[in-house]
């Protein structure tokens, strides 16, 4: 649809876009992203026929935009431009129909039905219909951006370049413009070539990219070779981190503020308070969590950790809800807190803290074996839900990557089941030796200050004191339990 070839152009002389080669297929989304005056703008102009080339060629349909005559480029390509204005005082749907003047026919431009049935649509579609008869000046900025849309989509074009589109829409609108220019693509084969500032709308929408630095192509390609972490630090020369969009395939980049993780507060047995009723430790700041809490699981930011105790009886058949309320009874947000429960008397918790060469840990551990489970024969138990009976904290004074978490878990699961064979706890089923119990729960939580720490299996020295710490806690819990058991 869109064939660039080596395309050179500028002001005055002066070059502001150098060398650009890349095409696009019909019914693409494409993106153009680059930091500010990186000659985005400039480009698109230079492909709707607005600004003259320097120098290389560019064809839409095959044919070269400069042998296109002003209405015939017009019927083919729309284009929305970043600052729409208008001097005159038009009503939206004068506005709208301005777009239809490409297919108008004869010397009296007759306005037809089809005029005015594309008008309509394109209206609809873009939901500016309720104001059609208002005057364009009375509207909201982002009303006037989707007249504009509307008047872009009247021309009934096989291209349409798009210089920002969600600038002034709020998000529901960015959703909902994306989403419909998503559609047509797919649906009606529309080809859309688009500037964006927001990279994350980019990565979530766009078929493939093109970045843009100092006026030359950085990279083009598929959206996630593109956002690369190292190069849009470079480009933008700016913090940010990439992580993948949490329900769809699409990357996403974060900014990372300057002064956040300043500081060198570690979480220690001083935060730490014990009741009947839970256990609560308090952090001064937000630490970086996953966990299999019954409030707070995955992966997030919380600052209160509460395990709480319930009779063996609980009914947990909304027991997430029901966990929210008790946190609030007692001042913790629950949005602020991983929460966990456990039958387990919490007098026989088991804490203990842990010096590494460049980091800590401290250890948390509450268990009971009435509920234990061999893993590897748990289809011979039961599937009702009962509360957990081992909950293992792990809390980290250092910077653990994902990677790191994910093995602090495996660790922490490893030694917890060592520590069941060591105490000889067995599943009462099967009469094998237990590797837990039927719905233990574990946190890993780090403050993410201090030092790097990317690993955490068995054989680094994190993991080593995580596997260590969790055995003895568990051992000693354990140990406890059956004391009390026993007297
Ligand atoms: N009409 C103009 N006359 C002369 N120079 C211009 C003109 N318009 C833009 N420029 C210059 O061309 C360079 C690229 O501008 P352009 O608008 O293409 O960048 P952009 O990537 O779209 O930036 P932004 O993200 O800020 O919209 C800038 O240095 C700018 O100052």
């Amino acid at each position: 649809m869109l064939n660039v070839q080596q395309l050179t152009g500028g002001y005055s002389g002066e070059k502001v876009v150098n060398d650009i080669s890349f095409s696009v297929n019909k019914g693409e989304l494409f993106g153009i992203l680059g930091p500010n005056g990186s000659g985005k703008t400039t480009l698109l102009k230079m492909l709707t026929g607005i600004l003259p080339f320097a120098g290389g060629k560019a064809y839409i349909k095959g044919k070269p935009i400069e042998e296109y005559k002003l209405k015939e480029l017009a019927k083919v390509a729309a284009i929305l431009p970043q600052h729409s204005s208008q001097t005159f005082s038009f009503t939206v749907k004068e506005t709208v129909s301005l777009g239809r003047y490409a297919h108008q026919k004869g010397l009296f431009q007759t306005w037809t039905e089809e005029d005015e049935s594309v008008v309509m649509e394109v209206m609809k579609q873009t939901e500016v219909d309720p104001f059609a008869h208002h005057d364009l000046n009375e509207l909201s900025g982002g009303e006037r951006q989707r007249v504009y849309l509307a008047q872009a989509l009247a021309q009934k074009p096989e291209i349409l370049f798009l210089d920002e589109p969600t600038n002034h829409l709020d998000l529901s609108f960015q959703k909902s413009l994306l989403d419909t220019l998503k559609r047509w693509t797919k649906e009606q084969g529309l080809t859309v070539v688009s500037i964006f500032h927001d990279l994350n709308l980019a990565g979530l929408y766009c078929d493939r990219l093109l970045l843009l630095e100092n006026g030359k192509i950085q990279k083009e390609g598929l959206p996630d070779e593109v956002l690369e972490e190292d190069r849009i630090r470079s480009v933008y020369r700016t913090k940010i981190m990439k992580q993948p969009h949490p329900s769809v395939p699409a990357p996403q980049l974060v900014l990372l503020p300057e002064g956040e993780t300043e500081g060198d507060l570690s979480i220690n047995e001083s935060m730490l308070s014990f009741s009947l009723e839970h256990i609560v430790l308090k952090a001064p700041f937000p630490l970086k969590t996953m966990s299999s809490g019954v409030v707070g699981s995955g992966t997030g930011w919380h600052k209160n950790f509460v395990n709480r105790h319930v009779d063996r009886r609980y009914d947990c058949s909304d027991h997430r809800n029901e966990m929210r309320e008790y946190l609030r009874s007692y001042n913790f947000e629950p949005v602020e807190t991983v929460g966990m429960m456990t039958a387990v008397i919490l007098e026989d918790v088991c804490h203990h803290f842990y010096e590494g060469s460049n980091f800590s840990v401290l250890v948390v551990v509450t268990a009971g074996v009435g509920n234990s489970v061999d893993a590897s024969k748990s289809d011979a138990h039961s599937s009702g839900m009962k509360p957990g009976t081992i909950n293992t904290w792990v809390f980290v004074n250092g910077v653990l990557t994902e990677e790191a978490y994910i093995q602090a878990i495996v660790t922490a699961s490893e030694a917890k089941a060592k520590a069941m064979s060591d105490m000889e706890v067995k599943d009462l089923i099967t009469g094998t030796i237990a590797t837990g119990t039927s719905t233990d729960s574990i946190l890993i939580a780090a403050t993410q200050r201090g030092s790097g720490l990317d690993y955490a299996g068995t054989i680094t020295s994190l993991g080593k004191i995580i596997g260590k710490g969790v055995h003895e806690c568990t051992c000693r819990a354990i140990q406890k339990s059956r004391e009390r058991a026993g007297s």
